[in-house]
């Protein structure tokens, strides 16, 4: 059975979001996902009954416009889980005020703003599932800084504090959590000597991969008991 009301995935175009929305459509949840750049695999999820928006969070007109589609579509939502990211280095801006500012923009003003546009919307799912979600993925660093992703970091660490902002003004409809990975999977330009460095940076030394994230992001859904938590997916690597 096909639950009523939809949960939306930032950033599922790829990677995390992808794999989570593929999940979530095999649990019958109905999956919308947001997208920056179009793939041709889109009518493909579309048929496995993915709805597929374009969305880019990098300017307040681009959070404007997906925040009135949602609300001009639905009436109630499930949840929200803002996965969409952009990891940036220092040392490949040229522009570091701008780094900073699309940093903050993306990973903490745009879930900002469209936590606060969907409260009604959340409230609605509530009603109708007996709960509604919102997910922040964060990052390991949020706690800990980055030499070289510093700006990253801190918006990062922004993002975390919402969540126990949002947790407290929307409890007890509306459950409020963050997952902070260190590692998921590496990315295909990341060189030997980089994931081996990385690896050594945790106690249990492996790449656990997307599904990690699928694993967390399901208990948190099925949850009926937390909020204001960060959920940490890091291989021991506080005790490294
Ligand atoms: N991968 C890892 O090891 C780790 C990941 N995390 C966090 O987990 C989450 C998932 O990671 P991962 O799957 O690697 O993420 P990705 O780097 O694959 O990014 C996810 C999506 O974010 C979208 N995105 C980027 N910028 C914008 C924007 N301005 N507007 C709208 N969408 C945008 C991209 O869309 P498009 O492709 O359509 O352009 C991309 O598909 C992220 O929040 C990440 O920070 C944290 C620690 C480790
Ligand atoms: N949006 C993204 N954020 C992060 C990514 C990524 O690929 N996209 N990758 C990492 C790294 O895996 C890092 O955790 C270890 O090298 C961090 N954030």
């Amino acid at each position: 059975m096909t639950r009523k009301t939809p949960i939306i995935i930032t950033g599922g175009g790829q990677r995390l979001g992808l794999a989570c929305a593929k999940a979530l459509v095999a649990q019958n949840y109905e999956v919308i996902i947001t997208y920056r750049t179009p793939r041709e695999d889109f009518e493909l999820l579309e048929n496995q009954g993915i709805s597929c928006i374009q969305a880019d969070f990098s300017t307040q007109l681009g959070v404007d416009k997906f925040i009135a589609s949602i609300q001009r579509d639905y009436k109630a939502l499930a949840g929200i889980i803002h996965n969409a990211s952009e990891w940036v280095s220092e040392k490949n801006a040229s522009d570091t005020a701008l780094l900073m500012e699309k940093m903050w923009q993306v990973h903490v003003s745009a879930p900002y703003r469209i936590n606060l546009a969907f409260e009604e919307l959340l409230c609605a799912g509530s009603k109708i599932e007996g709960q509604a979600d919102i997910i922040h993925m964060t990052d390991y660093v949020s706690e800990n800084g980055s030499n070289n992703h510093i700006a990253y970091a801190s918006s990062k660490a922004g993002l975390t504090n919402l969540t126990y902002s949002f947790a407290k003004r929307f409890a007890p409809h509306i459950k409020v959590n963050a997952i902070a990975p260190s590692l998921l999977m590496f990315s295909d330009n990341d060189d030997e000597e980089y994931r081996q460095k990385t690896l050594n940076k945790s106690l249990l030394q492996r790449e656990p991969g997307e599904q990690e994230g699928v694993l967390a992001i399901q208990y948190i859904l099925s949850s009926r008991y937390i909020t204001g938590r960060t959920l940490p997916l890091d291989g021991g690597r506080h005790l490294v």
